[in-house]
């Protein structure tokens, strides 16, 4: 088994939500202290880490952002190396994100390039984000890098495969928590109460027509409700329902439309069902929009490479506040094929390991390629 498999077996056996990822981050921390320092600078930033690979004949700095939280997801995958926190799971590929970042810093701590290398080890990308507050603090603006890359494993294509495009790559997202209160009371006496069991499942109904009857159709959206809770018992009427989801759209423009509608959805339940509601539009991200001069250097680039099969991909409706990075920073990001039966975010997900080393060797080739006169 290579060292950095070993290691994506380390971090996948502690998964952490999003800014509460110490365990993670002193692992980190140990093994980028355990590498030659001459030419590394690290800092922390709240949970995540960013470390500066200083060139040896600097006219820009390349920046490679990792993500390092966990899902709150039970792990089904009975592998010996499952996770050992309860109701966590590195169920998006984090792990895999990591090991990989890892393995281009080992390369580039003892085999600098002429260009500075920045790499980004950002918390809380499944939420709240990341992203956003990592850039505005001081110790990202003092290390800006001038263009930025990152990946997402993709279970849908076989390890050895690399898939992107120019332009608009993941959705905009916006998440959603919603409290609906009536009251409660005897199941044998619903004309004295206000049922939110019947309230919210109304509603949950009347939501899937936002995407069917208010965004353009050939702009696409998704309204899930991922998350339900209400009542206590099966002879009580529930008082409260909460209901947690997310809204993805290719465009902000959907995204605005969207939210309005179910904000006029929800009052129209509070009439209906003479209840009381409350919505948090929790954080939203910004979509993942590859720069078409980056993209089309990066793709030539990876066509020209014999272990390596390039994919034309579609747009995605995931999200990712690497979005907000893109936003700023010209780059991209892209798919690495780890081939696994169950998708993203399933308690079964067993991406296939041979994906670690062919992206490190791929990125340790292209990075040398930029970094170099
Ligand atoms: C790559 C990926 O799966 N990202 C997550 C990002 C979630 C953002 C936020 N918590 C939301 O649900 O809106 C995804 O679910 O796409």
């Amino acid at each position: 088994m290579s060292q950095f498999t070993a290691i994506r077996r380390d971090l996948h056996q502690i998964p952490e939500l999003g800014f509460q990822e110490f365990k993670t981050q002193a692992y980190l921390l140990g093994y980028l202290q355990s590498l030659p320092q001459e030419r590394m600078e690290i800092k922390t930033w709240r949970t995540g880490i960013l470390v500066k690979i200083n060139g040896r004949n600097p006219s820009k700095t390349i920046g490679w952002r990792t993500d390092i939280d966990g899902l709150p997801i039970a792990e089904q995958t009975g592998l010996p190396f499952a996770s050992t926190h309860e109701g966590r799971m590195h169920a998006c590929g984090h792990d895999l994100h990591m090991s990989i970042a890892l393995g281009v810093v080992t390369h580039f701590a003892s085999n600098p390039a002429d260009d500075h290398f920045l790499f980004i080890f950002q918390p809380a990308e499944e939420g709240p984000g990341g992203a956003e507050p990592m850039m505005a603090s001081p110790e990202f603006r003092e290390w800006m890098p001038d263009e930025i890359y990152a990946l997402h494993i993709a279970p849908e294509h076989p390890a050895g495969t690399i898939a992107t495009k120019p332009g608009l790559l993941f959705a905009n997202t916006s998440e959603l928590f919603i409290d609906i209160r009536g009251k409660g009371g005897h199941a044998a006496y619903p004309h004295e109460t206000k049922d939110m069991v019947v309230a919210a499942s109304y509603f949950i109904t009347q939501l899937q027509s936002i995407v069917s009857r208010n965004v353009d159709p050939l702009d696409s959206a998704v309204v899930t409700v991922g998350k339900m809770t209400a009542g206590t018992v099966q002879n009580v009427i529930a008082d409260h329902a909460r209901l947690e989801g997310t809204i993805r759209t290719l465009s902000p423009e959907a995204m605005e439309k969207a939210k309005v509608r179910v904000q006029a959805l929800l009052k129209g339940i509070e009439t209906a069902f003479d209840c009381e509601t409350e919505i948090d539009c929790g954080s939203g991200y910004y979509q993942v929009f590859n720069d078409p001069e980056v993209t089309g250097r990066f793709v030539q680039f990876a066509t020209q490479q014999p272990d390596i099969q390039f994919v034309q991909s579609r747009e995605a409706m995931t999200g990712e506040d690497f979005g907000f990075m893109l936003k700023e920073i010209p780059g991209l990001m892209f798919w690495l094929g780890v081939g696994s039966d169950y998708g993203l975010h399933h308690a079964k997900l067993t991406p296939d390991e041979k994906a670690i080393e062919t992206a490190i060797s791929f990125i340790n080739r292209y990075f040398t390629h930029l970094g170099s006169r």
